[in-house]
Formats: C-alpha cells, sequence, structure tokens
C-alpha cells in the first residue's frame, strides 16, 4: 500500500485496483507522459507479483508458524506444571494459538474452530491498517523503496479494518447490521461526513468518482442530497449477455428516468451517501418543497439554521412526531442511538461538515470556507475502546437502529427500502453516471444462480408490498410520481400470474384449434396494428433516449419472460407464505464463477444446477412446442385446413419462444448436452399434455379425417 498508492498518484493510475490495472490489455504506457514509467511499471508488477505470493502463502506459513509456537507454548506449560506437582504425570490441555510475524498471538485458533474464535462467534475486532494521516502533504523521498517519490505526496487515508462481534443466538442483520456497525465504527474513528458503500463484489474503476459525488453535494441546495446513486457496471459477463447481467434498461433507463424526480432508488451498491441522512433525519427545509417533483414552494429564508442537539431530537420520519420525554430530554438520545455519548456527540460534526461552501449569497445552510483545515487528532486508546464498544453485539439492543435510524432491517433487499424511507422524508437522490465508470463488479451469469438472484430481489419487492413500506402509505413528502415508481417497485412480481397466463394462451389456441378471438376480421387487426405500433414506439423512444442497443433491449424482454414466469412467480408465493404463514426466506451470497476454466473465462455460464424455478419456464417451452407439432399436423389433416387460425396461434407461439430461447439455450449446456431431467420432464409432460387433449377433445376429430 505505500508503494502502490503513491506510485498511482505519480502516474494517474486507472483502475487503482492492482488486480485489475494488471490484467488489462491495453497498453499500459499509453498516455504516460513521465520518462521512468517504463521502469516504475515494472518494479511494481515485480513488487505486485510478489505480494500476491506472499499473501496467497499466508495459511501455510500461519498454519506452521504456528504449530511451531504452539509445541513450544505445550512443553513450557508441561515444565510448569511438572514443577508445580510433581507427582502428577497427566498431560495438561495447553490452548493454542495463532501466531502473528512479530511474535505476538492472535487468541484463539482461527485454523482450528474453537468457541468464541470462529466464524459466527468471535469478539469485535478492530485493526488500524494505517493511522490518520498528517495534515499537510508529506513528499517522498528518491530512495522509497526503489521507486523515486520526491514530487509525491505519500500519504495515505486511514485504514481500518473491522469486524464486529458475532455470537450465535443473536440475529446479525446481515448485511444491513453489517453496514450499521460499520456506520457506528466510523462515525467514532474519523466520522467522514460522506460514506461509500461498495459490495465486497464491486471495485473502484474510476477514482475520481467519489468527488464527482461530492460535487453535488456540496453544490448550492446539495444539502438536501440524501446519496448519490452510480450505475452498477459489470465484468466476466459472457458477451452475448444471455440473461441480461448488465441491466441496462434498469441502468440506463428507469435509474436515470427517476432522476428527473427525487431521484433513483438505491441498489445496494456504488452508493455515497450522507451521514447525517443515515441518522433518520428530516433534510433541511423539509416543508418547503411540494408538487409533483418537489418544486420549491415559497423563496426560502436566507437563514441558515444550525443543526443542534433540538433538531436532534426532533428528528421525524415526514409524519409529525413529538419528542418521546419531554421532561428529561438527554435521555431520548441513547434511546435513538444508543448508548455511545461519543457517537451522539459525532452527529452534529458530520452534519456541519456535510454542508455545502457557503462561497455565494445563495447558499443556504452553507459552511464558511477553511472551517475543515483543523488538524484531526491522532487516535487514543479510549476512542478505540469506544469503536470496540459499538460493534458490540447488545449495542442495537432497545434503540432505533435498524428501525429509523441507518440500514433498516427486515427486508432481503434492505437497500430499496433504506433508500426509500429516505426519501419519505422528503430528501432527494442524484444518480451520477461518470464517463468512466465509476464502480465495477462480477454477477451470477449461469442461469440457476441468476433465477436466484432475481427471487431474492422480487422476494424483496413483495414484502415490501405487505410491509409499511409500500408506497401506498407513504407521507407527503414523497412525491407523486416517485411514489408511483415505489409502487412499481412492490407491484412488479405480481404481475408474473398474468404473464404465466398469457404464455400459455398460444399454446391453448392451437390446441383448441381456435384462435384468441374467435374471427380474425379487420377491427381486430387494426386494434392489434395499432397496440404494437404504439409499444414498439414507445420502447424505439425509450431506447434511443437512454441510448441503449437494442441487442440489450430485446435480452432484457427476454429476461423479463424468463425471470417473470419462474422467479417472480416463486417469489409471490413466497412472500405470501411468509406473510401468511410466517415462513421465512434467507439470503445467501449470490455464488459467483464456480467452474474454473482456463481455456473459456464464461465456463460458468455453461454450470447447469437443476432447481425447481425451472419448471414453469420449461412448461411453457414444452407446451408452446407440442401445441406448434400438433397443430401444424391437425391442420394439415383436417378435410379443410384453416390455415389463417394455425398462422396466428403460431405466431404467438413462436413470440413467446422467442423471448423463451436464453432458457432454452441455457438447458443445453455447454455442448447441447440435454441433462436428463430435462428428457425426463419433457416425456411427463408431453404424456400429461396429450391426454388432456385427448379428454378435453377426443378424437371423433380424427373421424373426420
Ligand atoms: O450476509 C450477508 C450477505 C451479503 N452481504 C453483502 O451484501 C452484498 C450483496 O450480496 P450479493 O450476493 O453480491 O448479492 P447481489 O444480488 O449481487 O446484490 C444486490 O442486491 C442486494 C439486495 O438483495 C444488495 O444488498 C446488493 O448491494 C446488490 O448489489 C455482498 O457483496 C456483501 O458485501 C453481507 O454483508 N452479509
Ligand atoms: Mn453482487
Amino acid at each position: 500500500m505505500q508503494l502502490w498508492v503513491p506510485f498511482c498518484r505519480k502516474h494517474n493510475i486507472e483502475p487503482r485496483n492492482p488486480d485489475s490495472y494488471f490484467t488489462q490489455k491495453t497498453d499500459p504506457t499509453k498516455n504516460k507522459k513521465r520518462p521512468d514509467f517504463v521502469k516504475d511499471h515494472r518494479w511494481i508488477k515485480r513488487e505486485y507479483d510478489e505480494f500476491k505470493v506472499r499473501i496467497n502463502a499466508l495459511p501455510d506459513v500461519i498454519r506452521k508458524r504456528s504449530e511451531k509456537y504452539d509445541r513450544r507454548e505445550e512443553v513450557k506449560d508441561k515444565n510448569i506444571s511438572r514443577q508445580n506437582s510433581a507427582a502428577s504425570a497427566e498431560t495438561i490441555e495447553s490452548s493454542k494459538a495463532t501466531w502473528m510475524a512479530d511474535g505476538t498471538h492472535w487468541p484463539g485458533t482461527w485454523l482450528n474452530p474453537a468457541a468464541d474464535h470462529k466464524k459466527g462467534d468471535h469478539a469485535g475486532i478492530i485493526q488500524l491498517m494505517s493511522k490518520v494521516p498528517e495534515n499537510e502533504p508529506v513528499m517522498g523521498t528518491e530512495d522509497e523503496g526503489k521507486l523515486d517519490f520526491t514530487e509525491v505526496d505519500i500519504r495515505l487515508p486511514m485504514f481500518v479494518y473491522v469486524s464486529r462481534e458475532k455470537r450465535p443466538g443473536y440475529d446479525h442483520e446481515k448485511k444491513a447490521g453489517a453496514m450499521n456497525s460499520l456506520v457506528r465504527a466510523s462515525a467514532i474513528l474519523s466520522n467522514g461526513p460522506f460514506i461509500l458503500n461498495l459490495d465486497c463484489d464491486h471495485y473502484i474503476y474510476n477514482s475520481m468518482a467519489i468527488r464527482e459525488g461530492m460535487c453535488f453535494m456540496m453544490d448550492r441546495g446539495g444539502d438536501r442530497i440524501c446519496y448519490i446513486q452510480f450505475p452498477q457496471r459489470f465484468e466476466g459477463i459472457d458477451p452475448s449477455d444471455r440473461y441480461a447481467n448488465h441491466n441496462t434498461v434498469f441502468f440506463d433507463g428507469n435509474m436515470r428516468a427517476l432522476d428527473g424526480l427525487q431521484g433513483p432508488v438505491y441498489v445496494g451498491t456504488g452508493t455515497m451517501f450522507r451521514r447525517y441522512a443515515l441518522y433518520g433525519f428530516s433534510p433541511p427545509r423539509a416543508t418547503e418543497y411540494s408538487g409533483i417533483v418537489g418544486q420549491i414552494r415559497k423563496p426560502a429564508a436566507t437563514l441558515s439554521p444550525s443543526v443542534s442537539l433540538e433538531a436532534v431530537r426532533n428528528q421525524d420520519d415526514g409524519h409529525e412526531t413529538v419528542p418521546l420525554n419531554e421532561e428529561h430530554p438527554d435521555l431520548n438520545l441513547p434511546k435513538k442511538f444508543g448508548s455511545s455519548t461519543m457517537f451522539v456527540d459525532s452527529i452534529e460534526v458530520a452534519e456541519y461538515q456535510g454542508r455545502p461552501l457557503a462561497d455565494h449569497v445563495s447558499v443556504q445552510n452553507g459552511r464558511p470556507a477553511g472551517a475543515l483545515l483543523a488538524p484531526r487528532p491522532p487516535l487514543d486508546a479510549p476512542t478505540v475502546a469506544e469503536a470496540i464498544g459499538v460493534i458490540s453485539c447488545w449495542y442495537e439492543e432497545n434503540t432505533e437502529w435498524g428501525d429509523r435510524i441507518g440500514w433498516i432491517y427486515g427486508s432481503v433487499t434492505e437497500d430499496v427500502v433504506t433508500g426509500y424511507r429516505m426519501h419519505n422524508r422528503g430528501w432527494r437522490s442524484i444518480y451520477c453516471i461518470t464517463k468512466r465508470d465509476a464502480f465495477r463488479g462480477t454477477a451470477p451469469i449461469n442461469l440457476t444462480d441468476r433465477l436466484h438472484q432475481v427471487l431474492r430481489w422480487a422476494t424483496g419487492s413483495v414484502e415490501i408490498f405487505f410491509s409499511k413500506n409500500n408506497a401506498f402509505l407513504a407521507s407527503s413528502r414523497l412525491k407523486f410520481l416517485q411514489r408511483i415508481a415505489y409502487l412499481n417497485v412492490g407491484i412488479y412480481p405480481f404481475t408474473s400470474i398474468f404473464l404465466v397466463a398469457y404464455l400459455f394462451l398460444p399454446a391453448l389456441c392451437m390446441f383448441s384449434g381456435q384462435f384468441i378471438v374467435p374471427n380474425i376480421d379487420a377491427t381486430f387487426l387494426t386494434y392489434l396494428l395499432l397496440m404494437t405500433v404504439t409499444l414498439c414506439l414507445i420502447s424505439l423512444l425509450e431506447v434511443k433516449w437512454s441510448g441503449i442497443a437494442l441487442e440489450e433491449w430485446w435480452r432484457n424482454e427476454q429476461f423479463w419472460a424468463i425471470g417473470g414466469s419462474s422467479a417472480h412467480l416463486a417469489a409471490v408465493i413466497q412472500g405470501l407464505l411468509k406473510v401468511i404463514a410466517g415462513i421465512e426466506i434467507s439470503f445467501t451470497l449470490t455464488s459467483k464463477s464456480a467452474a474454473d476454466d482456463e481455456e473459456d473465462v464464461y465456463a460458468d455460464l455453461y454450470v447447469i444446477k437443476w432447481s425447481s424455478l425451472f419448471v414453469m419456464p420449461l412448461t411453457i417451452c414444452i407446451t408452446n412446442i407440442i401445441a406448434l407439432i400438433m397443430g401444424t399436423a391437425r391442420t394439415l389433416f383436417s378435410v379443410i385446413p384453416q390455415w389463417n387460425k394455425l398462422v396466428g396461434g403460431a405466431f404467438f407461439s413462436f413470440w413467446v419462444l422467442a423471448h423463451m430461447y436464453p432458457f432454452m439455450k441455457g438447458l443445453m449446456g455447454r455442448k447441447g448436452k440435454v441433462t436428463t431431467i430435462i428428457y425426463v420432464w419433457t416425456g411427463i409432460l408431453s404424456i400429461t399434455v396429450s391426454l388432456l387433449w385427448i379428454t378435453i377433445s377426443p378424437p371423433d376429430d380424427t373421424a373426420k379425417i
């Protein structure tokens, strides 16, 4: 880190993730002006390769070292016990430890899990990887590990590893719980006014993106912005993007459109928050805005209200709230935020530091220039101890964390709910598409994992629908069109019921020999044409406006049908189960790239793991195929072939199958090998459908033939 960060500064390296930087296909010397770049680059590359080797060897090194030290300790213990009681020869179990390179030991053995020292059962850990940086730039020297850093600021930002306390029997609230612990620990340790939230499967691709986000926050009126959402961009997706992993329609269409309303929804990663907004407060001047998109209602007063503990106490949800405890106002605070007074004291500071710069008379609620230049004190032991305290299991007991403060608990899509709560208090959010992707991540590219991901999202939506976060119940601060958008978030999985009906309809037409309408006449065709053309025009408009390619749009349509008939439907059922019977759904990390294939980077695309989610789309495909065959056969062999009826049904059947094509391709695996279960399923279905057909329309048809 001490070499890599100054190296990046010196040569303007992008991306600053070394692994991604070194695997780039482009020429590294492109746009590099300094004459010593090639030398530095070669040097740092070797340094990084050695670093990787050292890291990969660590599990082995630590194990060996620990075994050696533990043996020595054991001998020592034995000697002591022999001295103490020479008579007893029994061996004493000495406790094993994990030994660090500097000879200190880490309590417990992480290699052989033991109580209090294993995954899901351990004390809180805070590791200061680099301390609070100096206030003024620190220039490097020529010899800084063989690189010339004489004109480079070699300071590192403070970097802290946090692992919250975990105990069996506690509900740790998954990601939302982790984020809340981080928010508190960072409030104690650094208290930055803005917080960037990145998933573990995403990384920074544009080191200037955070600055762009801050520009929005610190601009005039920026004090009413709760977060800046950057689009999610992905790497390692198969070039044809078979299962619409890139989600471009959502990220370049829907989210951009929301930017014109109250702001994009929070999608869990690549988001820069205003720390103060996470604490459950309303935005400044919350009541001065109204209307469909939240125009300003009256010229705002030029007063710049300073946040005081008074305001902290009167924090509200958009609904007027009365301070809980008027006689003993001080008792209110610990109740909301927990027992740490150091944390409560940090709130005002974060609010003040996040204000826009008062560099113009029209800036309201501004902060004078230079107010942030005071040096930060170094961390002392009591502060670190406090940070350990706020990441303990019990800290949130009887507080509003996860309920009204921080990331909201109780949903598998905690992100949407967390953002919704902010919009509902009147905050706005901003969508920021940078020219160079701000962040990049990976996504599950095989069918099964992708469907399970969509299932989790849709389940979250159904949960939202049945919860108090349903936009029907929103406050008046949620703008009208934004409310419609959030309503859609909660409702879309339910459309799967109708979608499934429509996917079967063409097949039913073919079986019955009837078209959807009894007669195909001019009126019908006119309506059909009108609707089709209108739909196409809307799509065209969207595609043109958002700049997405037609192919991406088509992938999205296809995956909408595939996900809709499987995951969305399952989510509706699951959601209903949860609401009616209280059966919980688990959130497991989406698995990524299981297959390791040197020759084919997209090998994971072909991994097929049977999932019950396949049943519905598979049934739809097979039914439509059988219907096509039967329909054609019937028309061919009938005395008076009614080709027009066939063509109508067949067209829509083909339309369904075209949507299902990526799904069928996925089932074929890599070399078109079909798994046995699919044969079995096809067989069962064909027989069922044939029997059904015979029962419904007995073979007096054949008699005619
Ligand atoms: O128990 C857990 C599970 C997940 N995570 C984090 O949550 C992230 C998202 O999990 P992932 O398996 O990558 O799910 P995705 O479907 O890719 O995630 C999207 O959808 C989630 C909501 O369902 C959001 O939380 C994510 O930010 C968003 O990127 C991970 O990267 C982790 O950082 C935890 O911290 N603890
Ligand atoms: Mn992810």
